[in-house]
């Protein structure tokens, strides 16, 4: 009788959804900045920053949580909520203007077309796990406290604070040296080719060597090609070093980039918006 009316309050209690974990907390102690293996993480972290301006945190988000992002990053993009585009720029992502007085065959003459496709952050819903984990102020303090900044603050922008990227076959993000400082970006899942290659502190070179094809030859020599999994995020200082996405050969690459600002109310320009969502700035609606 007694296990009969324990049963019953059982199947009285409120149904509970179980709520899934985003971040490996037992690796990552994001929630206790007070603790050891939080300070010897931050330390770590500042070190491999500012020693090659890169450092990965492998297994940071859950796989189960890793599983939700895909299908929803899927979900999303087989109601036809993705934007592909295909950019051409150069090494140092100059506007035209800033790059036609460089000499024909120097490296910043040199342009590439590189292609992805985006799902902007206004179509991820109320509930999306990728928006709870950008909405975690812990995550934040944590790339604030690797990047040594003095302070940061999410994305003011409702398209581009954090956002879904596929690179199917044949799609590449070519050599660049980014236009922002730092970057976090989380790794969904890996396909044939896809990797994310960089060469520490090499901005400089395409001052220094006269010709794109001797610093092509230069950068494929030196790069490091790091091991990333689905699971892992990278922070990476982006505008100090060369770095690309190497083509994808076989299957398709789903990643997250998340986009925090020194300065708030950062909101993306009306180039970007149009150019990587296909969103005009004044109607806010896809083009
Ligand atoms: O997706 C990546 O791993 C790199 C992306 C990148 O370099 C960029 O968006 O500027
Ligand atoms: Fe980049």
């Amino acid at each position: 009788m007694a296990s009969f009316c324990r049963a019953a309050a059982h199947l009285r209690a409120p149904v509970r959804f179980r709520r899934l974990g985003t971040v490996d907390l037992g690796a990552y102690p994001i929630r206790d900045p007070g603790s050891t293996g939080y300070q010897a993480l931050v330390s770590q972290c500042k070190g491999l920053i500012a020693s090659s301006g890169y450092c990965q945190l492998d297994g940071f988000v859950l796989p189960e949580t890793v599983r939700a992002m895909c299908a929803e990053a899927r979900q999303l993009r087989s109601r036809g909520l993705g934007f592909t585009s295909t950019n051409v720029h150069n090494l140092l992502l100059e506007a035209e203007e800033e790059s036609s007085s460089a000499a024909p065959a120097s490296p910043r003459a040199q342009v590439f077309h590189s292609s992805k496709t985006l799902v902007a952050m206004s179509h991820l819903p109320e509930s999306s796990p990728l928006r709870e984990l950008y909405a975690d102020d812990a995550l934040r303090e944590l790339v604030r406290e690797c990047f040594g900044l003095p302070r940061l603050s999410c994305s003011a922008d409702p398209h581009g604070g954090v956002y879904y990227n596929f690179f199917d076959e044949g799609d590449a993000l070519w050599w660049h040296c980014d236009r922002s400082h730092f970057s976090v970006n989380l790794i969904l899942q890996t396909a044939e080719g896809g990797d994310f290659e960089f060469i520490p502190e090499s901005r400089h070179l395409a001052d220094e060597i006269g010709t794109w094809a001797d610093l092509e030859k230069d950068l494929q020599r030196r790069k490091r090609v790091p091991k990333l999994n689905s699971g892992s995020i990278y922070l990476f200082a982006g505008n100090a070093s060369f770095h690309r996405v190497s083509p994808v050969t076989s299957g398709t690459r789903i990643n997250a980039i998340l986009t925090y600002n020194v300065e708030e109310n950062q909101r993306l320009n009306a180039y970007t918006l149009k150019q990587f969502f296909g969103i005009d700035q004044d109607t806010g609606g896809n083009a």
